[in-house]
């Protein structure tokens, strides 16, 4: 499967065009929107939020609920528009060009570096397309992938681990409990003394015209073994899925299963020994490699954690250059979050539901849903059995 997406923050609208879904699969329309309303939610989101009410309008690829196997696109409109239609017309509009115009980039953000490589003397051109709103529609593509997956059995969550230096308990649950209860949090963290102290963190940072980042997790169960592969580098599962969660705007750092710890740490505390039993073939004693290994899945659970930096627009700005006069200046202000780790986290998730999905397609015929189940059935009877 492969896919594409378009749109500014501040247009029309954000379109994605996936392509290779099996046919036959069933599409929820409702399920891609809840899945656009867990991603506008989150204690430290900004103003913009209130505005937006994310809803996919599917424009082709399904029909009466089915996948036909043709390229399916989605539609995410942008209610903010309506404010920004001329400043953002396709048509020349007298006088608009220069009303928004940025020409003092923000540090952290890809204002100064997009204008360079793409010669233009406005940064709002590269502000409108670098910025995050596009996670929207990556979220909407995820669900998708997310509705392929669940026809295997194969679900997943995510979680807040840490947001600036409030770091959460590790608790041992089960992956319902942590997608229920995360569902209740306002910082998408499950423990409870952690969460209080993590809004609280928020709310003085936006106080001090400050922002945070953090750590997300995401857990996916119920994955076949051997999906991705040790063969070639660009099929190794493992270095998709960082690539997938480093392509996540802010997102600065990746580690699958214990990641940096193993740095300090022994090989016999580190990999996970292997058992065998009559039920259920294969599995091991602990999972420290995060369901992978050789760049293909044991498993056992995958488990991805990504770190995101402070976002980098500032109500107190950090100082920067003004492109006309090279003079220094306080960067531009633009309307912005505080705080966008509970967000992200549900954004991590739909990335790595994507990159399970397509390495399935990959592994198992995947014209439509009646060859892709069948050959599912038979790998898994196949794989207890070996
Ligand atoms: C869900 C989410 C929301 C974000 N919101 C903002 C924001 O309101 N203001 C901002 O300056 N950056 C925000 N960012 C981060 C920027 O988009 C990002 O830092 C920028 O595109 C530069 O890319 P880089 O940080 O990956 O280098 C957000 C990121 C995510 C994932
Ligand atoms: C719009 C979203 O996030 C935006 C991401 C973002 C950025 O620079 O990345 C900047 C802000 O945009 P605005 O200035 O329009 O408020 C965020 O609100 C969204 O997540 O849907």
């Amino acid at each position: 499967m492969r896919y594409l997406t378009a749109g500014e923050s501040h247009g029309p609208q954000l379109t994605a065009i996936i392509e290779g879904v099996p046919s036959n699969l069933p599409i929820s329309v409702e399920a891609i929107n809840e899945q656009l309303a867990r991603r506008q939610k989150g204690h430290g989101r900004g103003r913009r939020m209130q505005i937006e009410k994310d809803q996919v309008k599917i424009l082709s690829g399904v029909r009466h609920g089915y996948t036909t196997g043709a390229p399916i696109t989605l539609v995410v409109e942008n209610k903010d528009w309506a404010h920004w239609q001329g400043i953002m017309s396709a048509e020349p509009v007298e006088g608009a060009e220069e009303k928004r115009r940025v020409s003092r980039p923000r540090p952290g953000h890809a204002d100064l570096n997009g204008a360079i490589k793409y010669h233009q003397r406005d940064m709002r051109n590269i502000l409108e397309r670098s910025s995050a709103r596009e996670t929207a529609i990556r979220v909407a593509v995820g669900a998708v992938a997310r509705q392929l997956l669940g026809a295997f059995g194969i679900r997943l969550g995510g979680q807040v681990l840490q947001i600036n230096e409030v770091v959460a308990k590790r608790e041992n649950v089960t992956l319902d409990e942590l997608i229920a209860r995360t569902e209740e949090s306002p910082v998408r963290c499950l423990d409870k003394e952690a969460e209080q102290r993590m809004m609280a963190a928020i709310d003085k940072a936006k106080e001090d015209g400050d922002s945070l980042g953090g750590i997300v997790e995401v857990i996916v169960e119920g994955v076949p073994i051997g999906l991705g592969s040790h063969v070639q580098w660009d099929r190794k599962l493992d270095g998709r899925l960082a690539q997938a969660i480093m392509s996540i705007q802010a997102f600065k750092g990746v580690e699958i299963g214990i990641g940096f710890e193993a740095a300090g740490l022994a090989g016999s505390q580190v990999h996970d020994e292997i058992v065998w039993s009559e039920e259920s073939g294969y599995s091991r004693k602990s999972n420290r490699a995060g369901g992978l290994e050789g760049g293909m899945t044991t498993g056992m659970p995958v488990v991805v954690r990504g770190v995101m930096k402070p976002i980098p627009t500032l109500y107190k700005p950090l100082m920067s250059v003004d492109i006309d006069s090279r003079e220094a200046f306080s960067a531009s202000i633009e309307r912005s979050d505080s705080c966008a780790v509970p967000a992200a986290s549900v954004v991590a998730e739909a990335v790595v539901a994507w990159e399970i999905a397509n390495a399935m397609c990959e592994k198992f015929p995947s014209d439509s849903m009646d060859d892709m189940l069948e050959n599912v059935r038979q790998y898994r009877e196949y794989t207890e059995k070996f």
